[in-house]
């Protein structure tokens, strides 16, 4: 299983093609966690940093051309190291760019995990719905379908976060249901997610640890939101004190999973 305690001795380093918008929230989630956060620009540096971590995590929230070759020189590198690559399609409804840098990426590279909100994971799947640029929007198609129709697309683990979280490979999938509303409220949530998922399967691959560290997130939020039930700012700040202190005994007793 999983251990907080392995993923600190672990401390495996995450490296990070990061948006514009997020970066130190992502590398704070990721230290906070266990893991070492690295990010770069550079791709002259790819392959050099890539070869050196234990997990890749791209975001496209705010690729260009040269962020697009540095998802795919590090992600190529990664592929032939077997080092897990986590890939975050943020807004990809939103524009014929986006779109194209996606299936660029995907075309190069195969991911471990695609992590998004229903919205841009129902893009991935060809279902209808109606995304509102980064935030999820809405829909009325099912959750669950559509995560494991994008699974089985890519050939990898989703995890398309919400209200519900949920966790497929395709075949198997559960569903976290633990959380807090000011996740929704703070921009940037779903970007630390990404880091916490490739900070989790560096330490221990495999969808139960993906399935733990969704909910080991989820119930750092709860207890923050407990603290601060009324200051989203504040709800973000202890998100992070949560992070850096919840233990094993905390998350087995608060995780709410169940297999659909
Ligand atoms: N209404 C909610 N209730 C409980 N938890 C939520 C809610 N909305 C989001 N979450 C949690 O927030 C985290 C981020 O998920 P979310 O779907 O908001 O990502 P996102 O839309 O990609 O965010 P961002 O683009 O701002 O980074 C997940 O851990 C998810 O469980
Ligand atoms: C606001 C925003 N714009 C591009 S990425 C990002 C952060 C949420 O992913
Ligand atoms: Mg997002």
């Amino acid at each position: 299983m999983l251990t907080i305690k392995s993923i600190r001795e672990t401390n495996p380093v995450i490296l990070n093609v990061a948006n514009m918008v997020t970066p130190q929230h992502v590398a704070d989630a990721i230290n906070f966690y266990g893991g070492s956060p690295i990010m770069f620009t550079d791709e002259r540096e790819a392959a050099g940093l890539t070869n050196i971590s234990s997990g890749v995590v791209f975001n496209m929230g705010s690729t260009n051309e040269a962020t697009l070759r540095n998802v795919i020189a590090s992600g190529k590198v990664a592929n032939k190291r077997g080092i897990p690559v986590v890939i975050d399609p943020v807004a990809i409804g939103a524009t014929e760019l986006r779109q194209d840098n996606f299936a660029r990426a995907a075309e190069a590279v195969a991911f471990d995990v695609i992590r998004g909100n229903a919205g841009e994971i129902a893009y991935l799947a060809n279902v209808n719905w109606q995304a509102n640029g980064i935030d999820a929007g809405n829909g009325d198609g099912d959750v669950v379908a559509i995560a494991k129709k994008a699974a089985h697309r890519y050939h990898c683990w989703v995890v398309l976060s919400g209200v519900k979280d949920i966790v497929t490979d395709g075949e198997t999938t559960y569903c976290v249901d633990n959380g807090h509303p000011y996740f929704q409220t703070n921009v940037g949530s779903g970007d630390m997610l990404d880091g916490i998922l490739a900070t989790a399967i560096a330490t221990e691959h495999g969808l139960k640890a993906l399935v733990r560290a969704t909910a080991t997130f989820s119930i750092a939020g709860e207890l923050a939101g407990e603290k601060y039930p009324n200051q989203p700012a504040s709800f973000f700040v202890e998100l992070y004190n949560q992070l850096a202190t919840i233990t094993d005994e905390v998350i087995d007793t608060r995780m709410k999973i169940h297999q659909v």
